[in-house]
């Protein structure tokens, strides 16, 4: 597909502010909607369907809020993700996050759900796929924002899950766009998951999944040749090798970086040592996502700022960004070429 090139903004070298990063138009496409989950709302799930939480107040929740990695945090958003439990949660969760998109210049969503996160607790898949997917029809309605769903496996769990949740899903085909893998990456290697990726894909489905967040190299190079993967969700750990640097830069491949997400998991002590800006001068195709917005202190204008703030990040990089989360996605042809365009008319004016 060939693609309009990415038109320069005014003043490039300038670092970008909150108002330009704002008015990009750019997508989001690593973003878990139980991550999106604000304190807030998890009270009123918790009140409307009468489950204790184990915090008593907001600023309970959000001290408890202090990770050391990511299975700490994991360990967390689990038990926050048990007030999710009617076809309306799912709902006020989707449309929640799809709102703040629309307040932020987001104009396409590729967000995550994890499935056995709801049916390991007796929810049934329809639940969970009705209510997010009502959502995202009204909010592409009401804020114009287009978007694909994408089923994440649960990599802690076994293959045999993974592929009971794809059978699950079956009837619900047609509401997701692809498949990914996310949860505990340290001990299960992407190969786990080999044979469910491939029945995936002879579905017709995408395939992204999260690698080198903390893992090795060779998870990313497994997610690669043998989940036959699209995008890389994370994958910051490839400056590990220059080699598989080198690699990703000439193939092009996608990789979804969450810079709030890195530094609250402790992969990078500050924002200061992030690699992203450096990854985008070698020409690698990097973009800015929230993760887990509601736990991580920020949705995708916030992870933009922060480079702007701790890594000069200027506006022609911040350009170069959006254009990637747009031309990354799995929207198709027509989309993109529209999303583009709406980028380098912003940027001819900004
Ligand atoms: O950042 C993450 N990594 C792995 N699994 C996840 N599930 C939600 N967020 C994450
Ligand atoms: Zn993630």
């Amino acid at each position: 597909m060939s693609l309009s090139p990415l038109s320069s903004p005014s003043n490039p070298e300038k670092v970008a502010d909150e108002a330009f990063l704002r008015g990009l138009p750019k997508t989001e496409l690593h973003l878990h909607l139980e991550g999106s989950l604000e304190p807030e709302l998890m009270f009123e799930l918790a009140k409307r369907n009468q489950v204790t939480l184990p915090y008593d107040t907001v600023e309970d929740v959000k001290s408890a809020y202090n990770f050391t990695n990511l299975q700490s945090f994991l360990d967390i958003y689990y038990k926050c993700a048990d007030v999710l439990r009617t076809e309306q949660d799912f709902f006020d969760l989707t449309y929640a996050y799809l709102k703040q998109c629309s307040i932020e210049g987001v104009v396409h969503v590729e967000p995550f759900f994890d499935p056995q996160t709801h049916t390991d607790r007796g929810i049934d898949i329809g639940i969970v796929f009705n209510g997010i997917t009502k959502a995202l029809e009204q909010g592409r309605e009401e804020f114009g924002i287009s978007y694909g769903l994408i089923l994440c496996f649960l990599r802690h769990l076994s293959e045999e899950a993974a592929f009971d949740t794809l059978e699950q899903a079956k009837p619900y085909l047609d509401h997701i766009i692809g498949v990914g893998l996310d949860s505990s990456e340290l001990g299960h290697p992407p190969e786990k998951f080999e044979r469910v990726f491939k029945a995936a894909r002879d579905l017709g489905l995408r395939a992204v999944a999260h690698a080198g967040e903390e893992g090795p190299t060779s998870y990313i190079e497994n997610a690669l040749e043998r989940l036959k993967i699209e995008r890389i969700d994370h994958g910051v750990q490839c400056t590990q090798s220059e080699q598989l640097m080198q690699e990703i830069a000439d193939k092009q491949i996608p990789l979804t970086v969450c810079p709030q997400s890195n530094i609250r998991l402790k992969v990078y002590e500050k924002m200061e040592q992030h690699p992203i800006l450096e990854l985008l001068e070698k020409g690698l195709k990097v973009m800015v996502n929230s993760d887990d917005p509601a736990f991580f202190g920020g949705y995708v204008l916030q992870n933009y700022l922060s480079l702007a703030q701790a890594l000069n990040m200027t506006r022609e990089q911040a350009a170069q960004l959006a254009y990637n989360s747009i031309s990354s996605s799995f929207c198709g042809e027509e989309r993109m070429r529209t999303m583009i365009e709406e980028l380098n008319g912003y940027l001819a004016t900004a």
